[in-house]
């Protein structure tokens, strides 16, 4: 496609919908229920906040605090910026590791973002909905697990558009 990143069209891509996405939040949050009980989500923004609100919505937790941290400009990673930390309040409900928190993000590819949030919340327990290899060990639970060449198109970031048959050469 006419100015495509090339470093996309490289990529195995891998395409969430709603649907699905929703499917995996489920099936996270059952094995998450084995886990808890949590005093707390904190949600890792901006990709965290989906699978979050559906991940508190199950486990019936109310309190729900942010990690905002930005990365990522489209496919480039660039320098973690932390631009809000764990509010007082949930660090006060962690005891100030982070024990009974649960962090949740849709994903882990490098595992920088994982790792720097699991410094800030040592004893708190991280889930996220897929995950890449290098990020794995970073992870207490997650649900699917993608190649490093994988890249995860989730449904917030992407809308239905016009694909040419086959023979074409689409892909
Ligand atoms: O394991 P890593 O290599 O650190 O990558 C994973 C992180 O990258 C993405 O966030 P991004 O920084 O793009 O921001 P966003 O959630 O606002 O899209 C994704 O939502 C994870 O938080
Ligand atoms: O595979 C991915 N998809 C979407 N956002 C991401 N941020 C890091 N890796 C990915
Ligand atoms: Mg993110």
């Amino acid at each position: 496609m006419a100015g495509e990143a090339p470093e996309l069209s490289a990529q195995k891509a891998f395409p969430v919908s709603w649907d699905q996405f929703h499917r995996d939040c489920r099936a996270l949050t059952w094995r998450l229920n084995e886990v808890g009980p949590f005093h707390a989500v904190i949600a890792i923004t901006r990709g965290g906040l989906v699978p979050a609100a559906i991940v508190a919505r199950e486990l019936g937790v109310r309190v729900i605090d942010t990690v905002c941290i930005a990365s990522y400009d489209h496919t480039k990673q660039g320098d973690l910026q932390v631009l809000k930390g764990v509010s007082e309040a949930a660090m006060k409900l962690g005891g100030g590791t982070g024990k009974g928190l649960l962090i949740v993000d849709d994903l882990v590819d490098t595992g920088k973002t994982g790792k720097l949030v699991r410094e800030m919340l040592p004893d708190a327990h991280f889930a996220t909905v897929y995950a890449k290899p290098k990020g794995r060990p970073l992870v207490d639970t997650f649900i699917t697990e993608v190649s490093q060449d994988t890249w995860i198109f989730f449904p917030w970031d992407t809308a239905l558009s016009y694909h040419p048959p086959l023979r074409d050469g689409a892909a």
